[in-house]
């Protein structure tokens, strides 16, 4: 009588054949050969695991947070820097947490003057092919290596998206947050845009192209607001935060 001979790997049985010649723990321990695995898509997965458990783990603890996003290129003296600036403050002065891009420009106003006003600033800083590394307004800052892993975070930790001028980033945060709520993918958030002169343009062009097509609602224009004031900006998040709170006891009733 021949033995048949199973083999275990982990819940996955092999015989005959394809019993393989060493065991997991060989090859785990055998340190030669080479190192290509580290850039195979399962070991990536595991990166991409870790990125969520380190960014779940720190940001769920901050507290009540809002994302300010904008042009890493805006200079510091530039009024959009100002303007910024004066939101991480009044954020703080509000009870939030303030969660930026950790890079320069408008991210960087954002964290001055959170953390200049005594708050919590952080930075959601990300691995490009360039090195810009996380502003020195900092003080709880995250390095991502995915932008995937990056953006969920925006929206899973913050309670209103705050949008100053900004390029093909700054576009792709807000449409991303507009996506989710058009969708209800989202609870309800506010997103405020910040520079009316700025924004106009885009909100005309939705308004008399993608309205008009047919390609948007009347009540997707509504998921926007517009300000120039920092107060009113922060003045709207709290509101909206109100509103919400108070629907949510209602439900509890
Ligand atoms: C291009 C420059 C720096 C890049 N450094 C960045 N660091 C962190 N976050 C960034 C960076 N660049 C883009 N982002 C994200 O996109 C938004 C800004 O993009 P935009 O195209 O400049 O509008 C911003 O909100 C970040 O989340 C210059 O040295």
């Amino acid at each position: 009588m021949t033995r048949r001979r199973d083999y275990q790997r982990g819940p996955v049985t092999l015989r005959g054949a394809r019993v393989p010649a060493s065991t997991t723990d060989q090859r785990l321990l055998d340190t030669r050969g080479s190192a290509d695995w580290v850039h195979t898509d399962p070991w990536r997965v595991m990166r991409i695991q870790a990125e969520f458990v380190e960014g779940f783990g720190t940001l769920s603890e901050l507290g009540r947070s809002v994302a300010v996003f904008g042009s890493a290129r805006t200079p510091a003296d530039h009024p959009s820097a100002a303007l910024a600036e004066q939101i991480g403050g009044e954020l703080v002065r509000a009870g939030y947490t303030v969660i930026t891009g950790g890079g320069p420009g408008i991210m960087e106003a954002a964290n001055k003057g959170a953390a200049a006003a005594g708050g919590t600033s952080v930075g959601l800083g990300i691995e490009l092919p360039f090195e810009t590394g996380l502003n020195e307004h900092v003080n709880v800052g995250i390095n991502f290596r995915y932008f995937f892993v990056r953006k969920l975070m925006f929206v899973k930790y913050s309670e209103g998206f705050v949008v100053l001028p900004g390029g093909v980033g700054t576009l792709d945060e807000l449409f991303e947050a507009l996506t989710l709520l058009q969708t209800g993918k989202v609870t309800s958030f506010p997103v405020v845009l910040v520079g009316s002169s700025f924004w106009g343009p885009l909100l005309d062009w939705l308004r008399e192209t993608l309205l008009a097509e047919g390609m948007i609602t009347p009540e997707d224009l509504d998921l926007v607001r517009v300000t120039d004031d920092p107060e009113e900006c922060v003045r709207w998040i709290v509101e909206a935060r109100r509103e919400r709170d108070a629907r949510s006891s209602d439900t509890a009733l």
